[in-house]
């Protein structure tokens, strides 16, 4: 469904008919300021040359708005659109897999780490359905805020909502949803609002704690058997799967941007850089977790601290 939608990622083939359809043109000169929501449209982020106009960025003729609409309207109008599809996708995706885990097609565990991995993932793939106005990244973040509501409000038991208790805890203790799954969309909405399309912080986060993170358990439970000296928690098969699917991972979602014109990057760089990354974001993952340090914290923390530190010079 998101790649029916992607199809309209594109600014000149969106049903919309704007004559600003035009992604922010972006140089190289290096702007921090930009990393935070309030950053000009146009500036830079991190010396990541991004955004150059392709040719699907061409302005299409003012009589072509549909209804009279202004150009505000008609993004608002189009950003509503994207977050009712993507909300819908975030319920189709926990429906799937409690579906699934209530046929018990796959166990409990497996289904809870599945929802880890491909939420995130699935969340960065349709950011580029939204459209190009600065508000653009605030209605993507009402998909992660609503879930915030439902994990709440499930959590702390004012409502019963088995099928999430079930895709989304380890035993079906809705208090489960206070944590590990509470801490994940809290970090889909701060790197939502904090780096958006315009940083590859964010993405390189993202993909570090959905996709590295969530298949270092995977991994590491089934082929885990030689653990780690410092914490037999945790194997070191889980966590070379943690670098290799974190590294991965994210660089094809820088991939799937740059194609997209989001960044033009240094490929050698910048898979240095990430593979730089995806280490510590390893080693922090390896390291014993306290009740109060979850690795929905810790892991992507330490990947946005060092992908600031890598693409900053
Ligand atoms: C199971 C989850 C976290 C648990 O982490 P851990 O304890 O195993 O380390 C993820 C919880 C996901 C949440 C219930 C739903 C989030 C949906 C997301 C914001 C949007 C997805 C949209 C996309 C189009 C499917
Ligand atoms: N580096 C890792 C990470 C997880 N694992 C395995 O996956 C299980 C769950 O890992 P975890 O405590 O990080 O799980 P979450 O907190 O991510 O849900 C661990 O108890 C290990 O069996 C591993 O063997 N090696």
């Amino acid at each position: 469904m998101i790649m029916i939608l992607l199809s309209f990622a594109q600014p000149s083939r969106l049903p919309t008919f704007s004559t600003r359809r035009r992604r922010p043109d972006i140089s190289t000169t290096h702007n921090l300021n930009s990393l935070w929501l309030l950053g000009p449209k146009r500036t830079p982020i991190l010396g990541v040359q991004t955004h150059y106009p392709t040719p699907f960025d061409v302005p299409l003729p003012a009589k072509c708005l549909p209804f009279g609409l202004t150009p505000v309207a008609e993004d608002l109008l189009h950003d509503t659109g994207a977050t009712a599809a993507v909300l819908g996708g975030a319920y189709a995706l926990v429906f799937t897999f409690n579906n699934l885990t209530q046929r018990k097609l796959i166990n409990q565990g497996l289904s809870r780490k599945l929802v880890h991995i491909l939420s995130g993932l699935f969340f960065m793939v349709s950011w580029p359905i939204f459209s190009t106005s600065t508000v653009a990244r605030y209605f993507a973040a009402v998909v992660p805020a609503v879930n915030c509501f439902r994990l709440l409000v499930h959590g702390l038991s004012l409502a019963s909502d088995e099928g999430l208790v079930k895709s989304v805890t380890r035993e079906g203790n809705p208090q489960e949803l206070l944590r590990g799954p509470l801490y994940y969309v809290l970090v889909l909405i701060f790197c939502d609002l904090a780096f958006w399309r315009e940083s590859p912080i964010g993405i390189i986060s993202l993909a570090m704690m959905c996709g590295g993170d969530g298949v270092a358990d995977i991994v590491g439970r089934r082929f885990g058997s030689v653990k780690i000296p410092y914490n037999p928690q945790k194997s070191w098969a889980g966590s070379i799967a943690m670098f290799v699917f974190g590294f991965l991972l994210s660089i094809g979602m820088l991939y799937y941007y740059s194609v997209l014109g989001y960044f033009q990057l240094d490929w050698v760089s910048t898979m240095q850089k990430v593979a730089l990354v995806s280490f510590v974001a390893t080693a922090v993952e390896s390291l014993p977790t306290t009740e109060a340090v979850d690795d929905n914290i810790s892991v992507p923390l330490a990947s946005m601290a060092v992908a600031f530190l890598s693409f900053s010079n």
